[in-house]
């Protein structure tokens, strides 16, 4: 495994591997992550090893996906675990830049990929998808990968970036992987970290809701959109430290919202329930996809 920090560098290797093929069609798989690595991204770097020739694992911080009241200072950081953790799932190529090397100047140029943006992340953190559009396309740009693996964890990043390499032509596949959780249900997430005990505890109930909502719309106990809002927001006030950022009933990937007065069974699309809670200072994220067959299962 190799570690580069400049762009020469990345571009150089990359280049090189391809070349070493010798005419052969190198799949190159990209992992763009934050860092401070846990069995969630380990899940994605196993896809991109199983998926690709060569697996390229970009660890970066990126400022201008942080609102100015956000935690880009304060976000976790551990560069040695996570180059123990990456070597483990046997990536080739860790891509770790300073700001300085990824901003070398005032960005003025920026990708924004419209309504998809406007609910549920894109409404409570403005700017938040402009950040990370932007800075997908300049890695995307810097490694040309074939294939680009995310989690589902980030559905809307996921509908997100589909559009824009849609849009854009980019000659990339996006790869969505499902939700890694915890044994008792909670969704890894690196500000997991943040939560105290009792905060860690309470968290559970994000899980606990999506799973009952599925459950009471498979069997048909909740019929109407408005029923499962209701349910769900019922059960998360069982937290006493729960403060709902949203509680989103939506169609997926099209992230449109539905008539609160809609029977579920008559809708022909597949759904996302996508849930914003913060605990303390810490918002997490969560979702569960019910496909149309599945919503459908009842009369
Ligand atoms: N539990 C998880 N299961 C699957 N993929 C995940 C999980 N957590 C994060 N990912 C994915 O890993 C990639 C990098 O995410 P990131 O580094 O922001 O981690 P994170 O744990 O989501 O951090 P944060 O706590 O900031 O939300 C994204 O594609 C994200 O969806
Ligand atoms: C895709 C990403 C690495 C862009 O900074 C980030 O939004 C994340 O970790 O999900
Ligand atoms: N995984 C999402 C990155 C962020 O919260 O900024």
């Amino acid at each position: 495994m190799i570690v580069i920090r400049d762009t020469a560098t990345l571009r150089e290797e990359i280049k090189q591997r391809r070349r070493a093929a010798l005419g052969a069609d190198v799949q190159v798989g990209l992992v763009p992550t934050m860092g401070y690595l846990h069995d969630g991204h380990a899940s994605l770097m196993r896809a991109a090893r199983k998926q690709s020739d060569v697996v390229v694992l970009s660890i970066f911080v990126n400022p201008i996906q942080f609102g100015p009241n956000e935690d880009f200072d304060s976000y976790p950081r551990d560069e040695e675990r996570d180059l123990a953790l990456a070597e483990r799932e046997g990536v080739d190529i860790v891509f770790i830049p300073t700001v300085e090397v990824m901003y070398p100047g005032p960005t003025k140029t920026k990708i924004q990929v419209s309504g998809l943006t406007s609910r549920l992340c894109g409404a409570s953190r403005p700017g938040h998808f402009d950040g990370v559009t932007t800075v997908v396309a300049k890695l995307f740009n810097l490694v040309q990968p074939d294939l680009a693996f995310f989690g589902m964890k980030d559905a809307q990043q996921v509908a997100v970036l589909q559009q824009m390499v849609q849009d854009l032509n980019m000659p990339v596949h996006i790869v969505p992987c499902p939700i890694v959780r915890e044994e008792d249900g909670l969704a890894l997430s690196s500000r997991n970290v943040y939560l105290s005990e009792e905060e860690r505890e309470q968290a559970l109930v994000l899980s606990r809701a999506l799973r009952e909502a599925e459950s009471a719309v498979t069997s048909g106990t909740v019929k109407q959109v408005t029923d499962l809002r209701r349910q769900l927001e019922q059960t998360i006030g069982t937290s006493s430290l729960a403060l709902i950022d949203y509680v989103e009933i939506l169609t997926f990937p099209g992230l449109e919202p539905l008539d609160e007065n809609m029977l579920l069974n008559t809708i022909d699309q597949d759904l996302i329930i996508a849930l914003a809670v913060k605990f303390g200072r810490t918002r997490l994220i969560d979702n569960i996809r019910l496909q149309k067959a599945e919503v459908h299962a009842y009369v």
